[in-house]
């Protein structure tokens, strides 16, 4: 008897059941799904998240873990989310579709996810569309078998697909850049040539996959009948880390995102997945290697800003901890700006949720009352990366409501954790004035949001940014506010860096700019825009439907998926048969 995961797998039951039980149905059905699953619109979306799990024992499946993992790291991603498991006989079983994780999983599907070993992803695209055809993992059959999940974006996809068409003779059936880093990892094990590959092998097609692609990926990878892989981009840009646990005589391995995953799971010693570093985890072995050439260190801090959960600690530093030094740092600079204009706040009161815990220790600091003027409405997710501005707008009003106690005929500090498109900053000014604001302060923790990002965030379009090409305070102007106080990027930096001085800098692309990887140039920003602002998006899901590019050899044939299109989000494939299809609608 394994103890470990027995008593992992009875917790996970229970977890399991929290999670399920959230669903507003019973029995699933198609007409009831449509139901319980918002329209597209409706979903609020940030990223993505990767999770790979290697029970010790076999016999115990590992899926009902990995669906705790993945709703644990739902913040991340909830356009789309999807587990494949790796059971008896090195078979892979798959269950992916649009939706959160309580949507798209349930009893049944899970109970038909079988084996030891598996990954999740959850999503919110960077790249191609939201079509179901490019939730993850994605699969590829040869060589060996191989699913993989990925968090983060290639910035060459275009020159990846011709050498895809060209050269490696491999067929790329969606936009994904997802699906292309898989391929590429498939191309180099292929290069092997050999009927059983080692773990040399593996770190070899990784190293030269490292080489051949540019961008940010923190990826899991599961090898069929052989084990589970993590690997890190070069410059660390997405997070990724690694646990265990003790269970009979072995220990179960942990890949995830996030850190609470593990903590969750009752996992210790987690570790950072090191930049350019790969890990192999068999059921008799965990090897790992930094398989790249060096380059910067430098995670996205926008990870500590606004991404990830407050109770995680990623790169050894808690993102809590680091969210009170970003409210201590803005107090000093909210104390100067005030002194200079001659204003007086009487109260502090934060944007929730991000912005809270920054806004409290802001408060203690400048000595001011700290009020939740603003109630949120629970059930009503994340704002800032909605798809579609009107969408957005509306959300802001159905989510935040404002108590006019705590705001009539006061100055009113509004601490927020950043300003993206400033839809959030400029409708609770609205709300703050309708219940009688004197004046409306802001306050941001991070510095003005200018530029794109290119490594993972849904932050593609310059113009959507409301400061773009706006100084202070035309963006006070933009938003409403009576003042706007930023965060200054040496004290943002300084907030987040003090808990690892080991790291020597960040991403910070969307503040200066500057990409740390190379090879974005305004022609590639340009390109992203035209395929990634708002107002064309909806197009490209649209064209994803039924366009052939006309391009090269086998060319891309039409989504092999259309047929399903608004039917139910609940796809169980018993296997995985033609890879990225969805052949099983229950
Ligand atoms: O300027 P905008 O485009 O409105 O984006 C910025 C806002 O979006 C996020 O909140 P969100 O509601 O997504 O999540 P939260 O509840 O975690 O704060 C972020 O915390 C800001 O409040
Ligand atoms: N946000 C992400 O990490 C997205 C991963 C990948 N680029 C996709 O679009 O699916
Ligand atoms: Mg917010």
């Amino acid at each position: 008897m394994q103890t470990g995961s027995a008593k992992g797998t009875a917790h996970v039951g229970r977890v399991l059941e929290k999670i399920l039980s959230a669903k507003t149905h019973q029995e699933p059905s198609l007409s009831a799904l449509s139901f319980v699953v918002p329209p597209r619109s409706f979903l609020l979306n940030i990223m993505c998240g990767v999770l790979g799990l290697l029970l010790h024992d076999p016999s115990v499946d590992a899926a009902p873990e990995i669906c705790e993992g993945l709703s644990l790291l739902q913040h991340r991603g909830q356009d789309a989310c999807g587990i494949v498991t790796c059971g008896h006989k090195g078979r892979f079983y798959q269950c992916k579709a649009n939706g959160m994780v309580r949507d798209v999983f349930d009893e049944t599907s899970i109970s038909r996810l079988t084996g030891g070993m598996g990954i999740g992803h959850v999503r919110y695209p960077t790249a191609g569309s939201s079509n179901h055809a490019e939730a993850q993992p994605f699969y590829v059959n040869s060589p060996y078998g191989i699913v993989l999940a990925h968090n983060g974006n290639l910035i060459d996809s275009a020159s990846l697909l011709h050498f895809m068409d060209a050269t490696a003779h491999r067929h790329i059936n969606t936009s994904s850049d997802s699906e292309l880093l898989l391929n590429l990892f498939a191309n180099n094990l292929q290069q092997t040539g050999k009927f059983r590959i080692n773990e040399e092998d593996i770190f070899t097609a990784i190293g030269g996959l490292m080489k051949e692609c540019t961008g940010a990926y923190a990826c899991t990878a599961m090898l069929a009948g052989f084990g589970i892989i993590a690997f890190r981009d070069p410059n660390g840009i997405r997070p990724l880390g690694m646990a265990s646990r003790k269970s009979g005589t072995g220990k179960d391995y942990l890949f995830a995102s996030e850190s609470i995953v593990a903590d969750a799971g009752g996992f210790s010693e987690w570790e950072d997945v090191k930049p350019g570093e790969a890990i192999i985890i068999t059921r008799s072995s965990v090897s790992r290697r930094i398989v790249a050439q060096p380059a910067t260190f430098a995670p996205d801090i926008f990870e500590f800003v606004y991404f990830a959960r407050p109770d995680s600690v990623l790169d050894g530093i808690s993102v809590y901890r680091s969210r009170m030094a970003m409210g201590d740092a803005l107090a000093a600079e909210v104390e100067k700006v005030l002194k200079e204009q001659n204003i007086s706040v009487d109260v502090v009161i934060p944007v929730p949720d991000t912005s809270r815990v920054a806004a409290l220790n802001l408060a203690q600091k400048l000595n001011l009352p700290y009020r939740e003027g603003f109630i949120k409405n629970r059930y009503v997710g994340r704002t800032f990366i909605m798809p579609g501005q009107q969408m957005r707008k509306k959300n802001v009003r159905r989510k935040l409501n404002a108590m006019a106690l705590e705001f009539a005929d006061k100055n009113v500090l509004l601490v927020d954790d950043s300003i993206v498109r400033g839809t959030t900053s400029r409708e609770i000014i609205q709300m703050a004035k309708d219940v009688g604001a004197k004046k409306v302060i802001v306050a941001s923790c991070a510095p003005p949001i200018r530029y794109s990002n290119v490594y993972g965030i849904d932050m593609p379009s310059r113009m959507e940014l409301v400061a773009h090409g706006r100084n202070t305070e035309e963006i006070a102007q933009a938003i409403g506010a009576d003042l706007v106080i930023f965060q200054t990027l040496p004290d943002l930096v300084a907030s987040v860096r003090q808990f690892n001085q080991s790291i020597s800098t960040f991403d910070c692309s969307v503040f200066t700019g500057e990409y740390v990887t190379g090879g974005v140039t305004e022609e590639y920003l340009q390109h992203l825009e035209s395929l990634r602002a708002d107002n064309v998006k909806n197009m490209v899901l649209v064209g994803e439907l039924g366009a052939q590019d006309g391009k090269g050899g086998g060319g891309r044939a039409q989504d092999l998926t259309t047929s399903v299109v608004g039917s139910s989000p609940m796809s169980v494939d018993d296997t995985v048969g033609l890879h990225n299809t969805w052949n099983v609608n229950k």
